[in-house]
């Protein structure tokens, strides 16, 4: 029967396990400040998005490139792999073009709406 104080659920305890739980509680709060900065930043695009006509401002592949390269820098001088940091970025970019294409959908068709009515 687990305590639920070792590692790993059902595992045998360990002397690890008090300074694994430590690290967790420092991942735990990191997210919640990763999530909070993703979606300040989510919210930053969604009104960028109102400003764009078309697909191609949308995709915007230069830009994307543009990002991906300057993140892929911060990581080196932070000292974090910067395959990790493009991995991560590609695919938070390729999500915010598709909510962004949704958006421009969402807004076609309220024109056309109102052209009709
Ligand atoms: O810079 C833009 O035009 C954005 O829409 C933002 C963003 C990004 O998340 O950095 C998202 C989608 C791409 O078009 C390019 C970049």
């Amino acid at each position: 029967m687990s305590s639920g104080t070792e590692a790993e659920p059902g595992g045998d305890p360990g002397p690890g396990d008090g300074r694994i739980a430590e690290l967790r509680l420092s991942i735990d709060d990191l997210d919640r400040r990763i999530v909070a900065l993703l979606a300040e930043r989510t919210t930053v695009v969604r009104t960028l998005t109102e400003y764009k006509r078309d697909e191609d401002a949308v995709r915007s592949p230069g830009r994307v490139e543009q990002v991906v390269a300057k993140v892929r820098g911060l990581a080196e001088e932070h000292g974090m792999p910067p395959a990790i940091a493009e991995a991560t970025y590609r695919t938070l970019i390729d999500e915010l073009t598709r909510l962004q294409l949704d958006r421009l959908a969402e807004r076609r068709r309220e024109t056309a709406a109102g052209a009709r009515s």
